[in-house]
């Protein structure tokens, strides 16, 4: 668990932080979203102290980072960053390996891990790991950024704007394989973004911030039906919020007895891709399959329609 309490920084008179408290659990993602130098970023460093609170304080499973060594606490933490930081004089292997070096792994161990790592983030460990970061487009640099942070397994992860160089069918993928690999290993997240997509898609909670405030911090739902102030309603994107509702459930949690016809659509598919589905097909429904094509029953455009509307 962490805990940031009254964080603070200030640059000479001005306030890029301001006293900000947030409890992340264990094992769960926390996306901060906010305008342009609203102080995301800087809060996230504070927490492996690349930037040096002004006040307040950060608790890692109730040990004060301040306490800590700094060397010893950046170990302990992966960290992503949108230019990646990769070592330009080391191959894509030897980067990725940068942390389980410095842990100690053996080589067998180290080099099992990195072919894991590539080859998860689609990128061949025969022909990618030979390669220095300048051989690589920008999105793979990224991926690979990403796997560096995820080497050692770290139990806590802070990515900052992580997947913003890639294009939207690799972020998707990227953003599921982040999501499958924070599950397996209940890894806790702290994920900096513009895209409130990916805050919705990734969060369990999300933090909005403006001005170095912290207004809200809660699950996507509760932020997208009662918004704390205007400014995190207008952040979330009022157009968009029947359809981002409807994101956050799968058709699973919706499906009814009853037959349908057309094309059956997956009990994992997300519910905005249904009502997509069944408004480009004319469909008043669309038979639901589970992952073995067994029929589960449908899902209606008229349960949809109720659920995507702000509950009573
Ligand atoms: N070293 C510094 N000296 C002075 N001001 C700084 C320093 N670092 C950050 N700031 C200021 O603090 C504010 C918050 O910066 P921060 O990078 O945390 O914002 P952000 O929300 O991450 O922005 P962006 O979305 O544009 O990356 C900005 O106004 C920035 O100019």
């Amino acid at each position: 668990m962490i805990e940031i309490e009254h964080l603070t920084r200030t640059y000479g008179p001005f306030t890029a932080v301001d006293d900000v408290s947030l409890t992340i659990e264990a094992g769960t993602i926390t996306v901060i979203v906010g305008t342009s130098g609203s102080g995301k970023s800087t809060l996230m460093r504070m927490v492996n102290r690349l930037v040096e609170p002004t006040a307040g304080r950060v608790l890692i499973d109730g040990e004060d980072t301040a306490t800590l060594a700094v060397h010893e606490l950046r170990r302990r933490i992966g960290y992503a960053i949108q230019n990646h930081g990769l070592f330009p004089h080391r191959t894509v292997a030897q980067n990725i390996a940068t942390v389980p070096a410095l842990l100690g792994w053996d080589r067998a161990r180290i080099a099992a891990r990195v072919e894991e790592l590539l080859t998860l983030f689609q990128l061949d460990p025969a022909q990618f790991g030979r390669r220095y970061p300048h051989e690589l487009s920008g999105g793979q640099q990224q991926r690979v950024g990403v796997a560096r942070a995820l080497a050692a397994e770290p139990k806590l992860m802070l990515m900052d704007e992580p997947f913003g160089a890639l294009d939207p069918v690799i972020r998707a993928k990227a953003q599921d394989d982040l999501k499958d690999i924070q599950r397996k290993l209940g890894t806790t997240i702290l994920l900096v973004t513009h895209d409130m997509e990916e805050a919705i898609r990734l969060g369990d909670r999300i933090a909005v911030m403006d001005g170095g405030r912290l207004l809200q911090c809660a699950p996507p739902a509760e932020i997208l039906i009662h918004p704390a102030t205007a400014f995190v309603g207008e952040l979330i994107g009022t157009g968009d919020r029947p359809f981002r509702l409807l994101s956050l459930a799968t058709a699973a949690e919706m499906v009814e007895p009853g037959a349908a016809e057309g094309t059956a659509v997956a009990a994992s598919a997300d519910l905005r891709d249904v009502f997509a589905e069944l408004l480009w097909s004319r469909r008043p429904a669309a038979p639901v399959v589970d992952a073995a094509g067994n029929g589960l029953g449908r899902v209606t455009l008229e349960a949809l329609i109720a659920r995507a509307g702000r509950p009573a």
